[in-house]
């Protein structure tokens, strides 16, 4: 069995980089056949150097049975190996010697304390395996339609669900999002020539919701098979938790109940759980009030929590980093920038690049920013009181609606995760982010405004010299521009009070007549140019 496996016990100590035969046919000529990644039992070789035969290893290539879908054929080519790799929820930041853990199996939010819960994965059974092996692994996985792992999310299951029947996965196939090059915004505007978008908005419900979901609705879906107690899966939102809750609850047939603040979110956000289905409330209260209605609710009724207090969530959102790395062929970035409210996913970045660093995959880790926005930063007077005093607030509106929060749940996830990557905090006030948005817009971006609030960060951190010019910088945008048109519209036609909108580009109107549209365009292009 093992010779005919992609992954022999020769790969796991081979460098990709210094294999281009190899790298080429595990891509581009095995999509050609329309290749079948089959699990088999296979000799890996392992960090200490030993064979292992008990890891499910893919091998090719085996054409797909006509009759087959892709989870018959996912089925069919099953690995009858023992699963070698485990997980289960533990208190967060655990005191030294803590015994108290949970199996994912159960339905469980808050530790003993009260504290949150982190998932642990078996460490020491992930570790008897190399980086290289797992870097060929993940890379091996992209770009393919092979069940799960065509999802970015499930192309790294050994590290997030390792338990999970492929069967019981919900997916979108989410993921595998575009990191950009930013050129001409980082020339025009930041002197930077190394800089990058990482689109997440990109995506099944148009925001990062989805790696989490994908997870957590697997879950539950795994769950309820088990006959256990779940009637329904519930959220607090902003907007983006609640579109991607209903649209993989819809997938798999499990009723989604959201909890919205009124008027609070934008049109294209509150029309996604319409239309996939779910039980929708809009409640007279901002996300913190609908946050704290749900965790009572789901302490009562059988209604399984999915915001990221639920640390399952974050299992899927720290992918988002490996795919990051994964994407510069493994080299790691200087800076990272994500936008921040309820704060799970500024952790989930952090884990998802420690494990990297942890098992071999990259030999550091890079520096995180969170940026809030001024209207709703508690994470950032907490940064700036040294970390002294944290202070929930009540948020003021902003046009970076997802993230008006002003009791993040998540708190003690972030600032460890800050602490451990010397990491630092900036804020946006409305016009920079709006501005930012728009300039980012102007070269060829359609950007959100939390995303407009990450790039004020980057600005105000290269304006101070913290960020250099030549330093690799991955902007986080978490969620798709398309959601949030209405502020570009109010931006653009400079409708928006107290704000200049210097970058704003509003249509101008004409008579339908030749000579008028002559005019105007002439106006534009200037004289110079159609004269010649
Ligand atoms: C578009 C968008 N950006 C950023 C965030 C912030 O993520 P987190 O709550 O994990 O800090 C959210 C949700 O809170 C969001 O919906
Ligand atoms: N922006 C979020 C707010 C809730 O965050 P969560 O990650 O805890 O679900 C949203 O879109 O609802």
């Amino acid at each position: 069995m093992a010779s005919s496996c992609l992954f022999n016990a020769s790969v796991s100590s081979l460098n990709p980089k210094q294999d281009p035969i190899r790298r080429h046919r595990s891509s581009a000529s095995l999509l050609r056949h329309r290749p079948v990644v089959v699990s088999c039992t296979s000799s890996a070789k392992t960090a200490d150097g030993n064979n292992n035969s008990n890891v499910p290893i893919e091998t090719a290539v085996k054409p797909r049975r006509t009759e087959d879908n892709i989870r018959d054929e996912a089925r069919r080519h099953r690995s009858t190996a023992v699963n070698p790799f485990s997980a289960r929820y533990v208190p967060f930041n655990a005191a030294p010697g803590s015994n108290e853990y949970y199996s994912l199996d159960e339905i469980v939010y808050r530790s003993r304390s009260g504290g949150l819960l982190d998932v642990e994965h078996d460490m020491e059974a992930l570790k008897r395996f190399d980086g290289a092996y797992w870097r060929d692994l993940f890379d091996s996985r992209v770009g393919k339609s092979t069940w799960p792992y065509g999802s970015g999310v499930w192309s790294k299951k050994e590290w997030v669900l390792p338990e999970i029947d492929d069967d019981d996965i919900v997916s979108a196939f989410e993921g595998n999002s575009n990191l950009f090059w930013a050129e001409r915004f980082g020339k025009k505007f930041l002197d930077m020539n190394d800089l990058w978008v990482k689109h997440c908005g990109i995506s099944h419900t148009g925001s990062f919701k989805d790696l989490g979901m994908t997870v957590l609705v697997s879950q539950v879906n795994r769950l309820r098979k088990m006959k256990r107690p779940v009637v329904g899966v519930g959220c607090a939102s902003t907007g983006d938790t609640s579109a991607a809750l209903s649209a993989y609850c819809a997938s798999a047939g499990i009723p989604s109940i959201v909890f919205l603040p009124a008027n609070k979110i934008s049109m294209a956000q509150l029309v996604q759980p319409i239309a996939n289905g779910a039980f929708v409330l809009s409640i007279d209260t901002d996300f913190d009030g609908c946050m704290k209605l749900i965790r009572e609710i789901t302490a009562e009724l059988p209604i399984y929590l999915a915001n990221s207090l639920n640390s399952l969530r974050l299992e899927g959102q720290k992918t988002a980093a490996i795919e990051i790395l994964q994407q510069f062929d493994w080299e790691v970035p200087d800076w990272v920038i994500v936008p921040g409210g309820n704060l799970g996913n500024i952790y989930a970045f952090y884990k998802g690049f420690k494990m990297c660093q942890e098992l071999g995959l990259v030999d550091r880790i890079p520096r995180l920013v969170c940026a809030q926005a001024a209207n709703a930063n508690p994470l950032y007077l907490h940064y700036k009181s040294g970390w002294k005093d944290f202070k929930p607030m009540t948020a003021s509106t902003t046009f970076a609606s997802a993230i008006q929060i002003g009791d993040p749940v998540s708190i003690d996830r972030a600032v460890y995760a800050l602490k451990k990557c010397n990491g630092i905090v900036e804020e946006a006030t409305e016009e920079e982010l709006m501005d930012a948005m728009a300039q980012a817009d102007s070269t060829g971006m359609f950007i959100c405004p939390h995303t407009g609030v990450a790039l004020t960060a980057l600005f105000k951190l290269r304006k101070q010299g913290v960020i250099a010019p030549t330093d690799r910088t991955v902007v986080v945008s978490t969620a798709h521009g398309l959601k949030f048109t209405q502020s570009k519209i109010d931006y653009h036609s400079k409708a928006i009070p107290d704000m200049a909108c210097r970058f704003s580009n509003p249509p101008v109107e004409v008579k339908a007549d030749f000579g008028a549209v002559m005019d105007v365009l002439r106006n534009y292009l200037g004289s110079n140019t159609l004269r010649s």
